[in-house]
């Protein structure tokens, strides 16, 4: 540095500073209330550390008042002389409580940066802190600050006993702060791993008094207590089972984190996120609500951790990504896998509540890991045309074959089902395809994807011989309309002489390539899916299949070769089926009036040729009609 540059110091606006921190560095009001009861915390810890021998009653109390709009916060700690109070309280970035972790190396001390109680201000237009010290308790001082940026230490009388009481008066809109109701269900969830009780009002019972199955040893069966804790924890559904987190053992690179997950009641649909994970640091809730720590497959878990190796950030509202953050998302993924196996083995009846509940979302977590496809593969209910039914089912029920259709539900593929009796699988359902897919490899078994063509290929057996170019020429002429191709099969049931099956892969080709996709799907996205549904032909919109393996079409053919005048209608017959049956599976796009009109002429024109010259044919029908077409 040259002689000219001269050293200077930063100024500090520190009205500006007191500010900011106060009212932008938290997010909810609440987070004061965490603070003033994490620095009583703190001070009963000081006490412990620093008088040892002299008993007293550790308590931290929290009062609030909707009249007078104020809340109390008091705790029989350690206290704080008059040069405590300037040195600490009122000195913005330094606290007593890190300097005594540092030099004691005692964990339970929660507080580190010197910023908390600044929080105060966020709700409070006044604070006022009434303190004595254990070090000299004839001696009580009150902190008095409106705004944080100015303040007034006054003597006072002396209290009962050492201990503070912070006191702060309400900005008119926090008022609801000071409702005890409120109050007791905030601090319930606060304060439930610290072990000192806290109470509210004048309650004789803390808010913390609960066994926390994870920190002693209770008595009786250990899942019960898990799911006392559970029960009493959860907020917006009912656990259907809870199982431990457990530290890694000693030397892993693993974490410390202990605690517990439960499984929730509440139903999910598809990929739903419930994930409701609370993280405590040192006993006092740090986050609650970390879901990102949980997989992204598990929206159906709620859990409470504990860790000390988390870093929080100033605000004590999140955690540092590091490595302690990362090693504790794989110690949860773990604990969800194991507690999953556990309650498949050990409780029978919350595992068949589990897996109708959560089915669906089951299917994807499966995909995502494999210990859990291993255990869920035969378990977890799968949607087919016939209800929920498990992988191993579909494959019995379809010869040895899981059948799964890529339609949406409907169409012919279910008609055909319907009439064959083989369940079909949802494949347009959250998962499903995928899951059958690997299901399929790994079991060794057949796979027929229905609206694939290689599916409708299983589907449709190619006939023992082909038919001659002549005769496909007429069938497909009378048969099939434009977009339509005609394909000459065998396939079951064979009272089914011809279905039409549209070509999924077009479909989708039409629908991407629509200019109105372009108001729908990101452009990125509809890019790729265009470069994708450019390799499809798309100009067969459906595949005619014609079931030579029916009496009907044999019947059709026969007639044809013997040049028989019927054949023509019993085609416009057949065509007229096709016709109407797409349009009761949801899949034609035929003309259905035109098609039962033609039923009407077919029977017309069949009757008509009754032999020994009576005339079936009513006589209201018009001579066109009588004539056919
Ligand atoms: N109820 C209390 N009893 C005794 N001392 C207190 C009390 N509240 C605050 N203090 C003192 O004031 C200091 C500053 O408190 P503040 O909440 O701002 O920071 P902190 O608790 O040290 O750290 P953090 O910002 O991480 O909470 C504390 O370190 C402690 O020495």
């Amino acid at each position: 540095m040259s002689e000219a540059e001269k050293l200077r110091t930063t100024e500090v606006d520190l009205g500006g500073l007191v500010g900011v921190l106060a009212t932008h560095l938290y997010s909810t009001p609440l987070v004061a209330l965490r603070e003033l009861v994490q620095n009583a915390h703190d001070s009963h810890t000081r006490r412990r550390l620093e008088d040892p021998d002299t008993p007293y009653r550790p308590l931290i109390r929290v009062t609030g008042d909707p009249a007078a709009r104020t809340v109390a916060i008091e705790d029989t700690g350690a206290g704080l002389t008059e040069p405590e109070i300037h040195a600490y309280l009122a000195t913005v970035g330094t606290g007593y409580t890190r300097m005594l972790r540092e030099l004691t190396g005692n964990q339970d001390l929660i507080g580190a940066f010197g910023l908390g109680f600044l929080s105060a201000f966020s709700v409070a237009d006044e604070v006022t802190v009434t303190t004595a010290s254990h070090r000299e308790p004839h001696l009580a001082h009150r902190y008095r600050s409106r705004g944080g940026e100015q303040y007034a230490v006054e003597a006072v009388d002396p209290r009962p006993a050492p201990g503070t009481v912070v006191e702060l008066r309400l900005k008119a809109e926090h008022a609801h702060l000071a409702d005890e109701y409120a109050l007791r269900e905030v601090l319930a969830r606060y304060c439930v791993l610290l072990p000192i009780p806290v109470y509210v009002g004048t309650d004789e019972k803390p808010v913390n008094d609960v066994r926390v199955p994870w920190r002693e040893d209770l008595p009786g069966p250990v899942h019960a207590h898990r799911m006392r804790f559970a029960t009493a924890f959860a907020r917006s559904f009912e656990p259907l089972t809870a199982f431990p987190v457990t530290p890694a053992p000693a030397g892993e690179d693993g974490t410390d984190a202990v605690g517990l997950l439960w499984v929730q009641d509440g139903g999910t649909y598809g990929s739903t996120d419930n994930r409701d994970l609370a993280v405590y640091l040192r006993g006092m809730l740090l986050a609650d609500d970390a879901r990102d720590l949980l997989p992204s497959w598990a929206g159906f878990i709620g859990g409470v951790v504990e860790s000390n190796r988390l870093t929080p950030t100033a605000s004590r509202e999140d955690l540092q990504r590091d490595e302690h953050y990362r090693a504790l998302q794989r110690t949860l993924t773990d604990a969800i896998v194991d507690g999953l196996y556990e309650t498949a083995r050990l409780h029978p009846n919350a595992w068949r509540r589990i897996l109708a509940r959560h089915g669906q979302e089951l299917l994807g977590a499966a995909l995502c890991d494999d210990r859990l496809f291993s255990l869920l593969a035969d378990d977890v209910p799968v949607p087919t045309s016939q209800g929920d039914l498990t992988a191993g089912a579909l494959r019995a029920a379809g010869g040895g074959a899981v059948h799964v259709a890529l339609g949406s539900g409907g169409g012919f593929e279910e008609m055909l089902y319907r009439a064959m009796q083989v369940p079909i699988a949802r494949g347009d359902r959250y998962a499903v395809l995928p899951f059958l897919r690997r299901y399929a490899q790994l079991r060794e078994c057949r796979i027929v994807e229905l609206g694939s063509e290689s599916g409708n290929r299983e589907l449709f057996r190619e006939p023992a011989a082909p038919l001659p170019a002549e005769e496909s020429a007429w069938l497909a002429a009378a048969l099939a309309d434009p977009g339509e191709q005609l394909v000459a099969a065998r396939f079951d049931p064979p009272g089914l002489p011809l279905v039409l099956v549209p070509d999924r892969e077009a479909e989708l080709k039409a629908r991407i390539e629509d200019d109105q996709a372009d108001a729908r799907i990101p452009s990125a996205a509809l890019r790729l899916a265009r470069a994708f549904t450019a390799r499809t032909d798309g100009t067969v919109k459906a595949r005619l299949y014609l079931n030579l393996a029916s009496p009907a079409v044999d019947g059709l053919l026969a007639a044809y070769r013997a040049g028989h005048t019927g054949a023509a209608t019993a085609a416009g017959l057949l065509r007229s089926l096709k016709v109407i049956m797409a349009a009761a599976a949801g899949s034609g796009d035929g003309d259905l009036t035109a098609a039962l009109a033609g039923v009407s002429t077919a029977v017309a024109a069949l009757t008509a040729a009754v032999p020994d010259g009576l005339s079936a044919v009513p006589d209201t029908l018009s001579a066109d009609e009588q004539h056919g077409e």
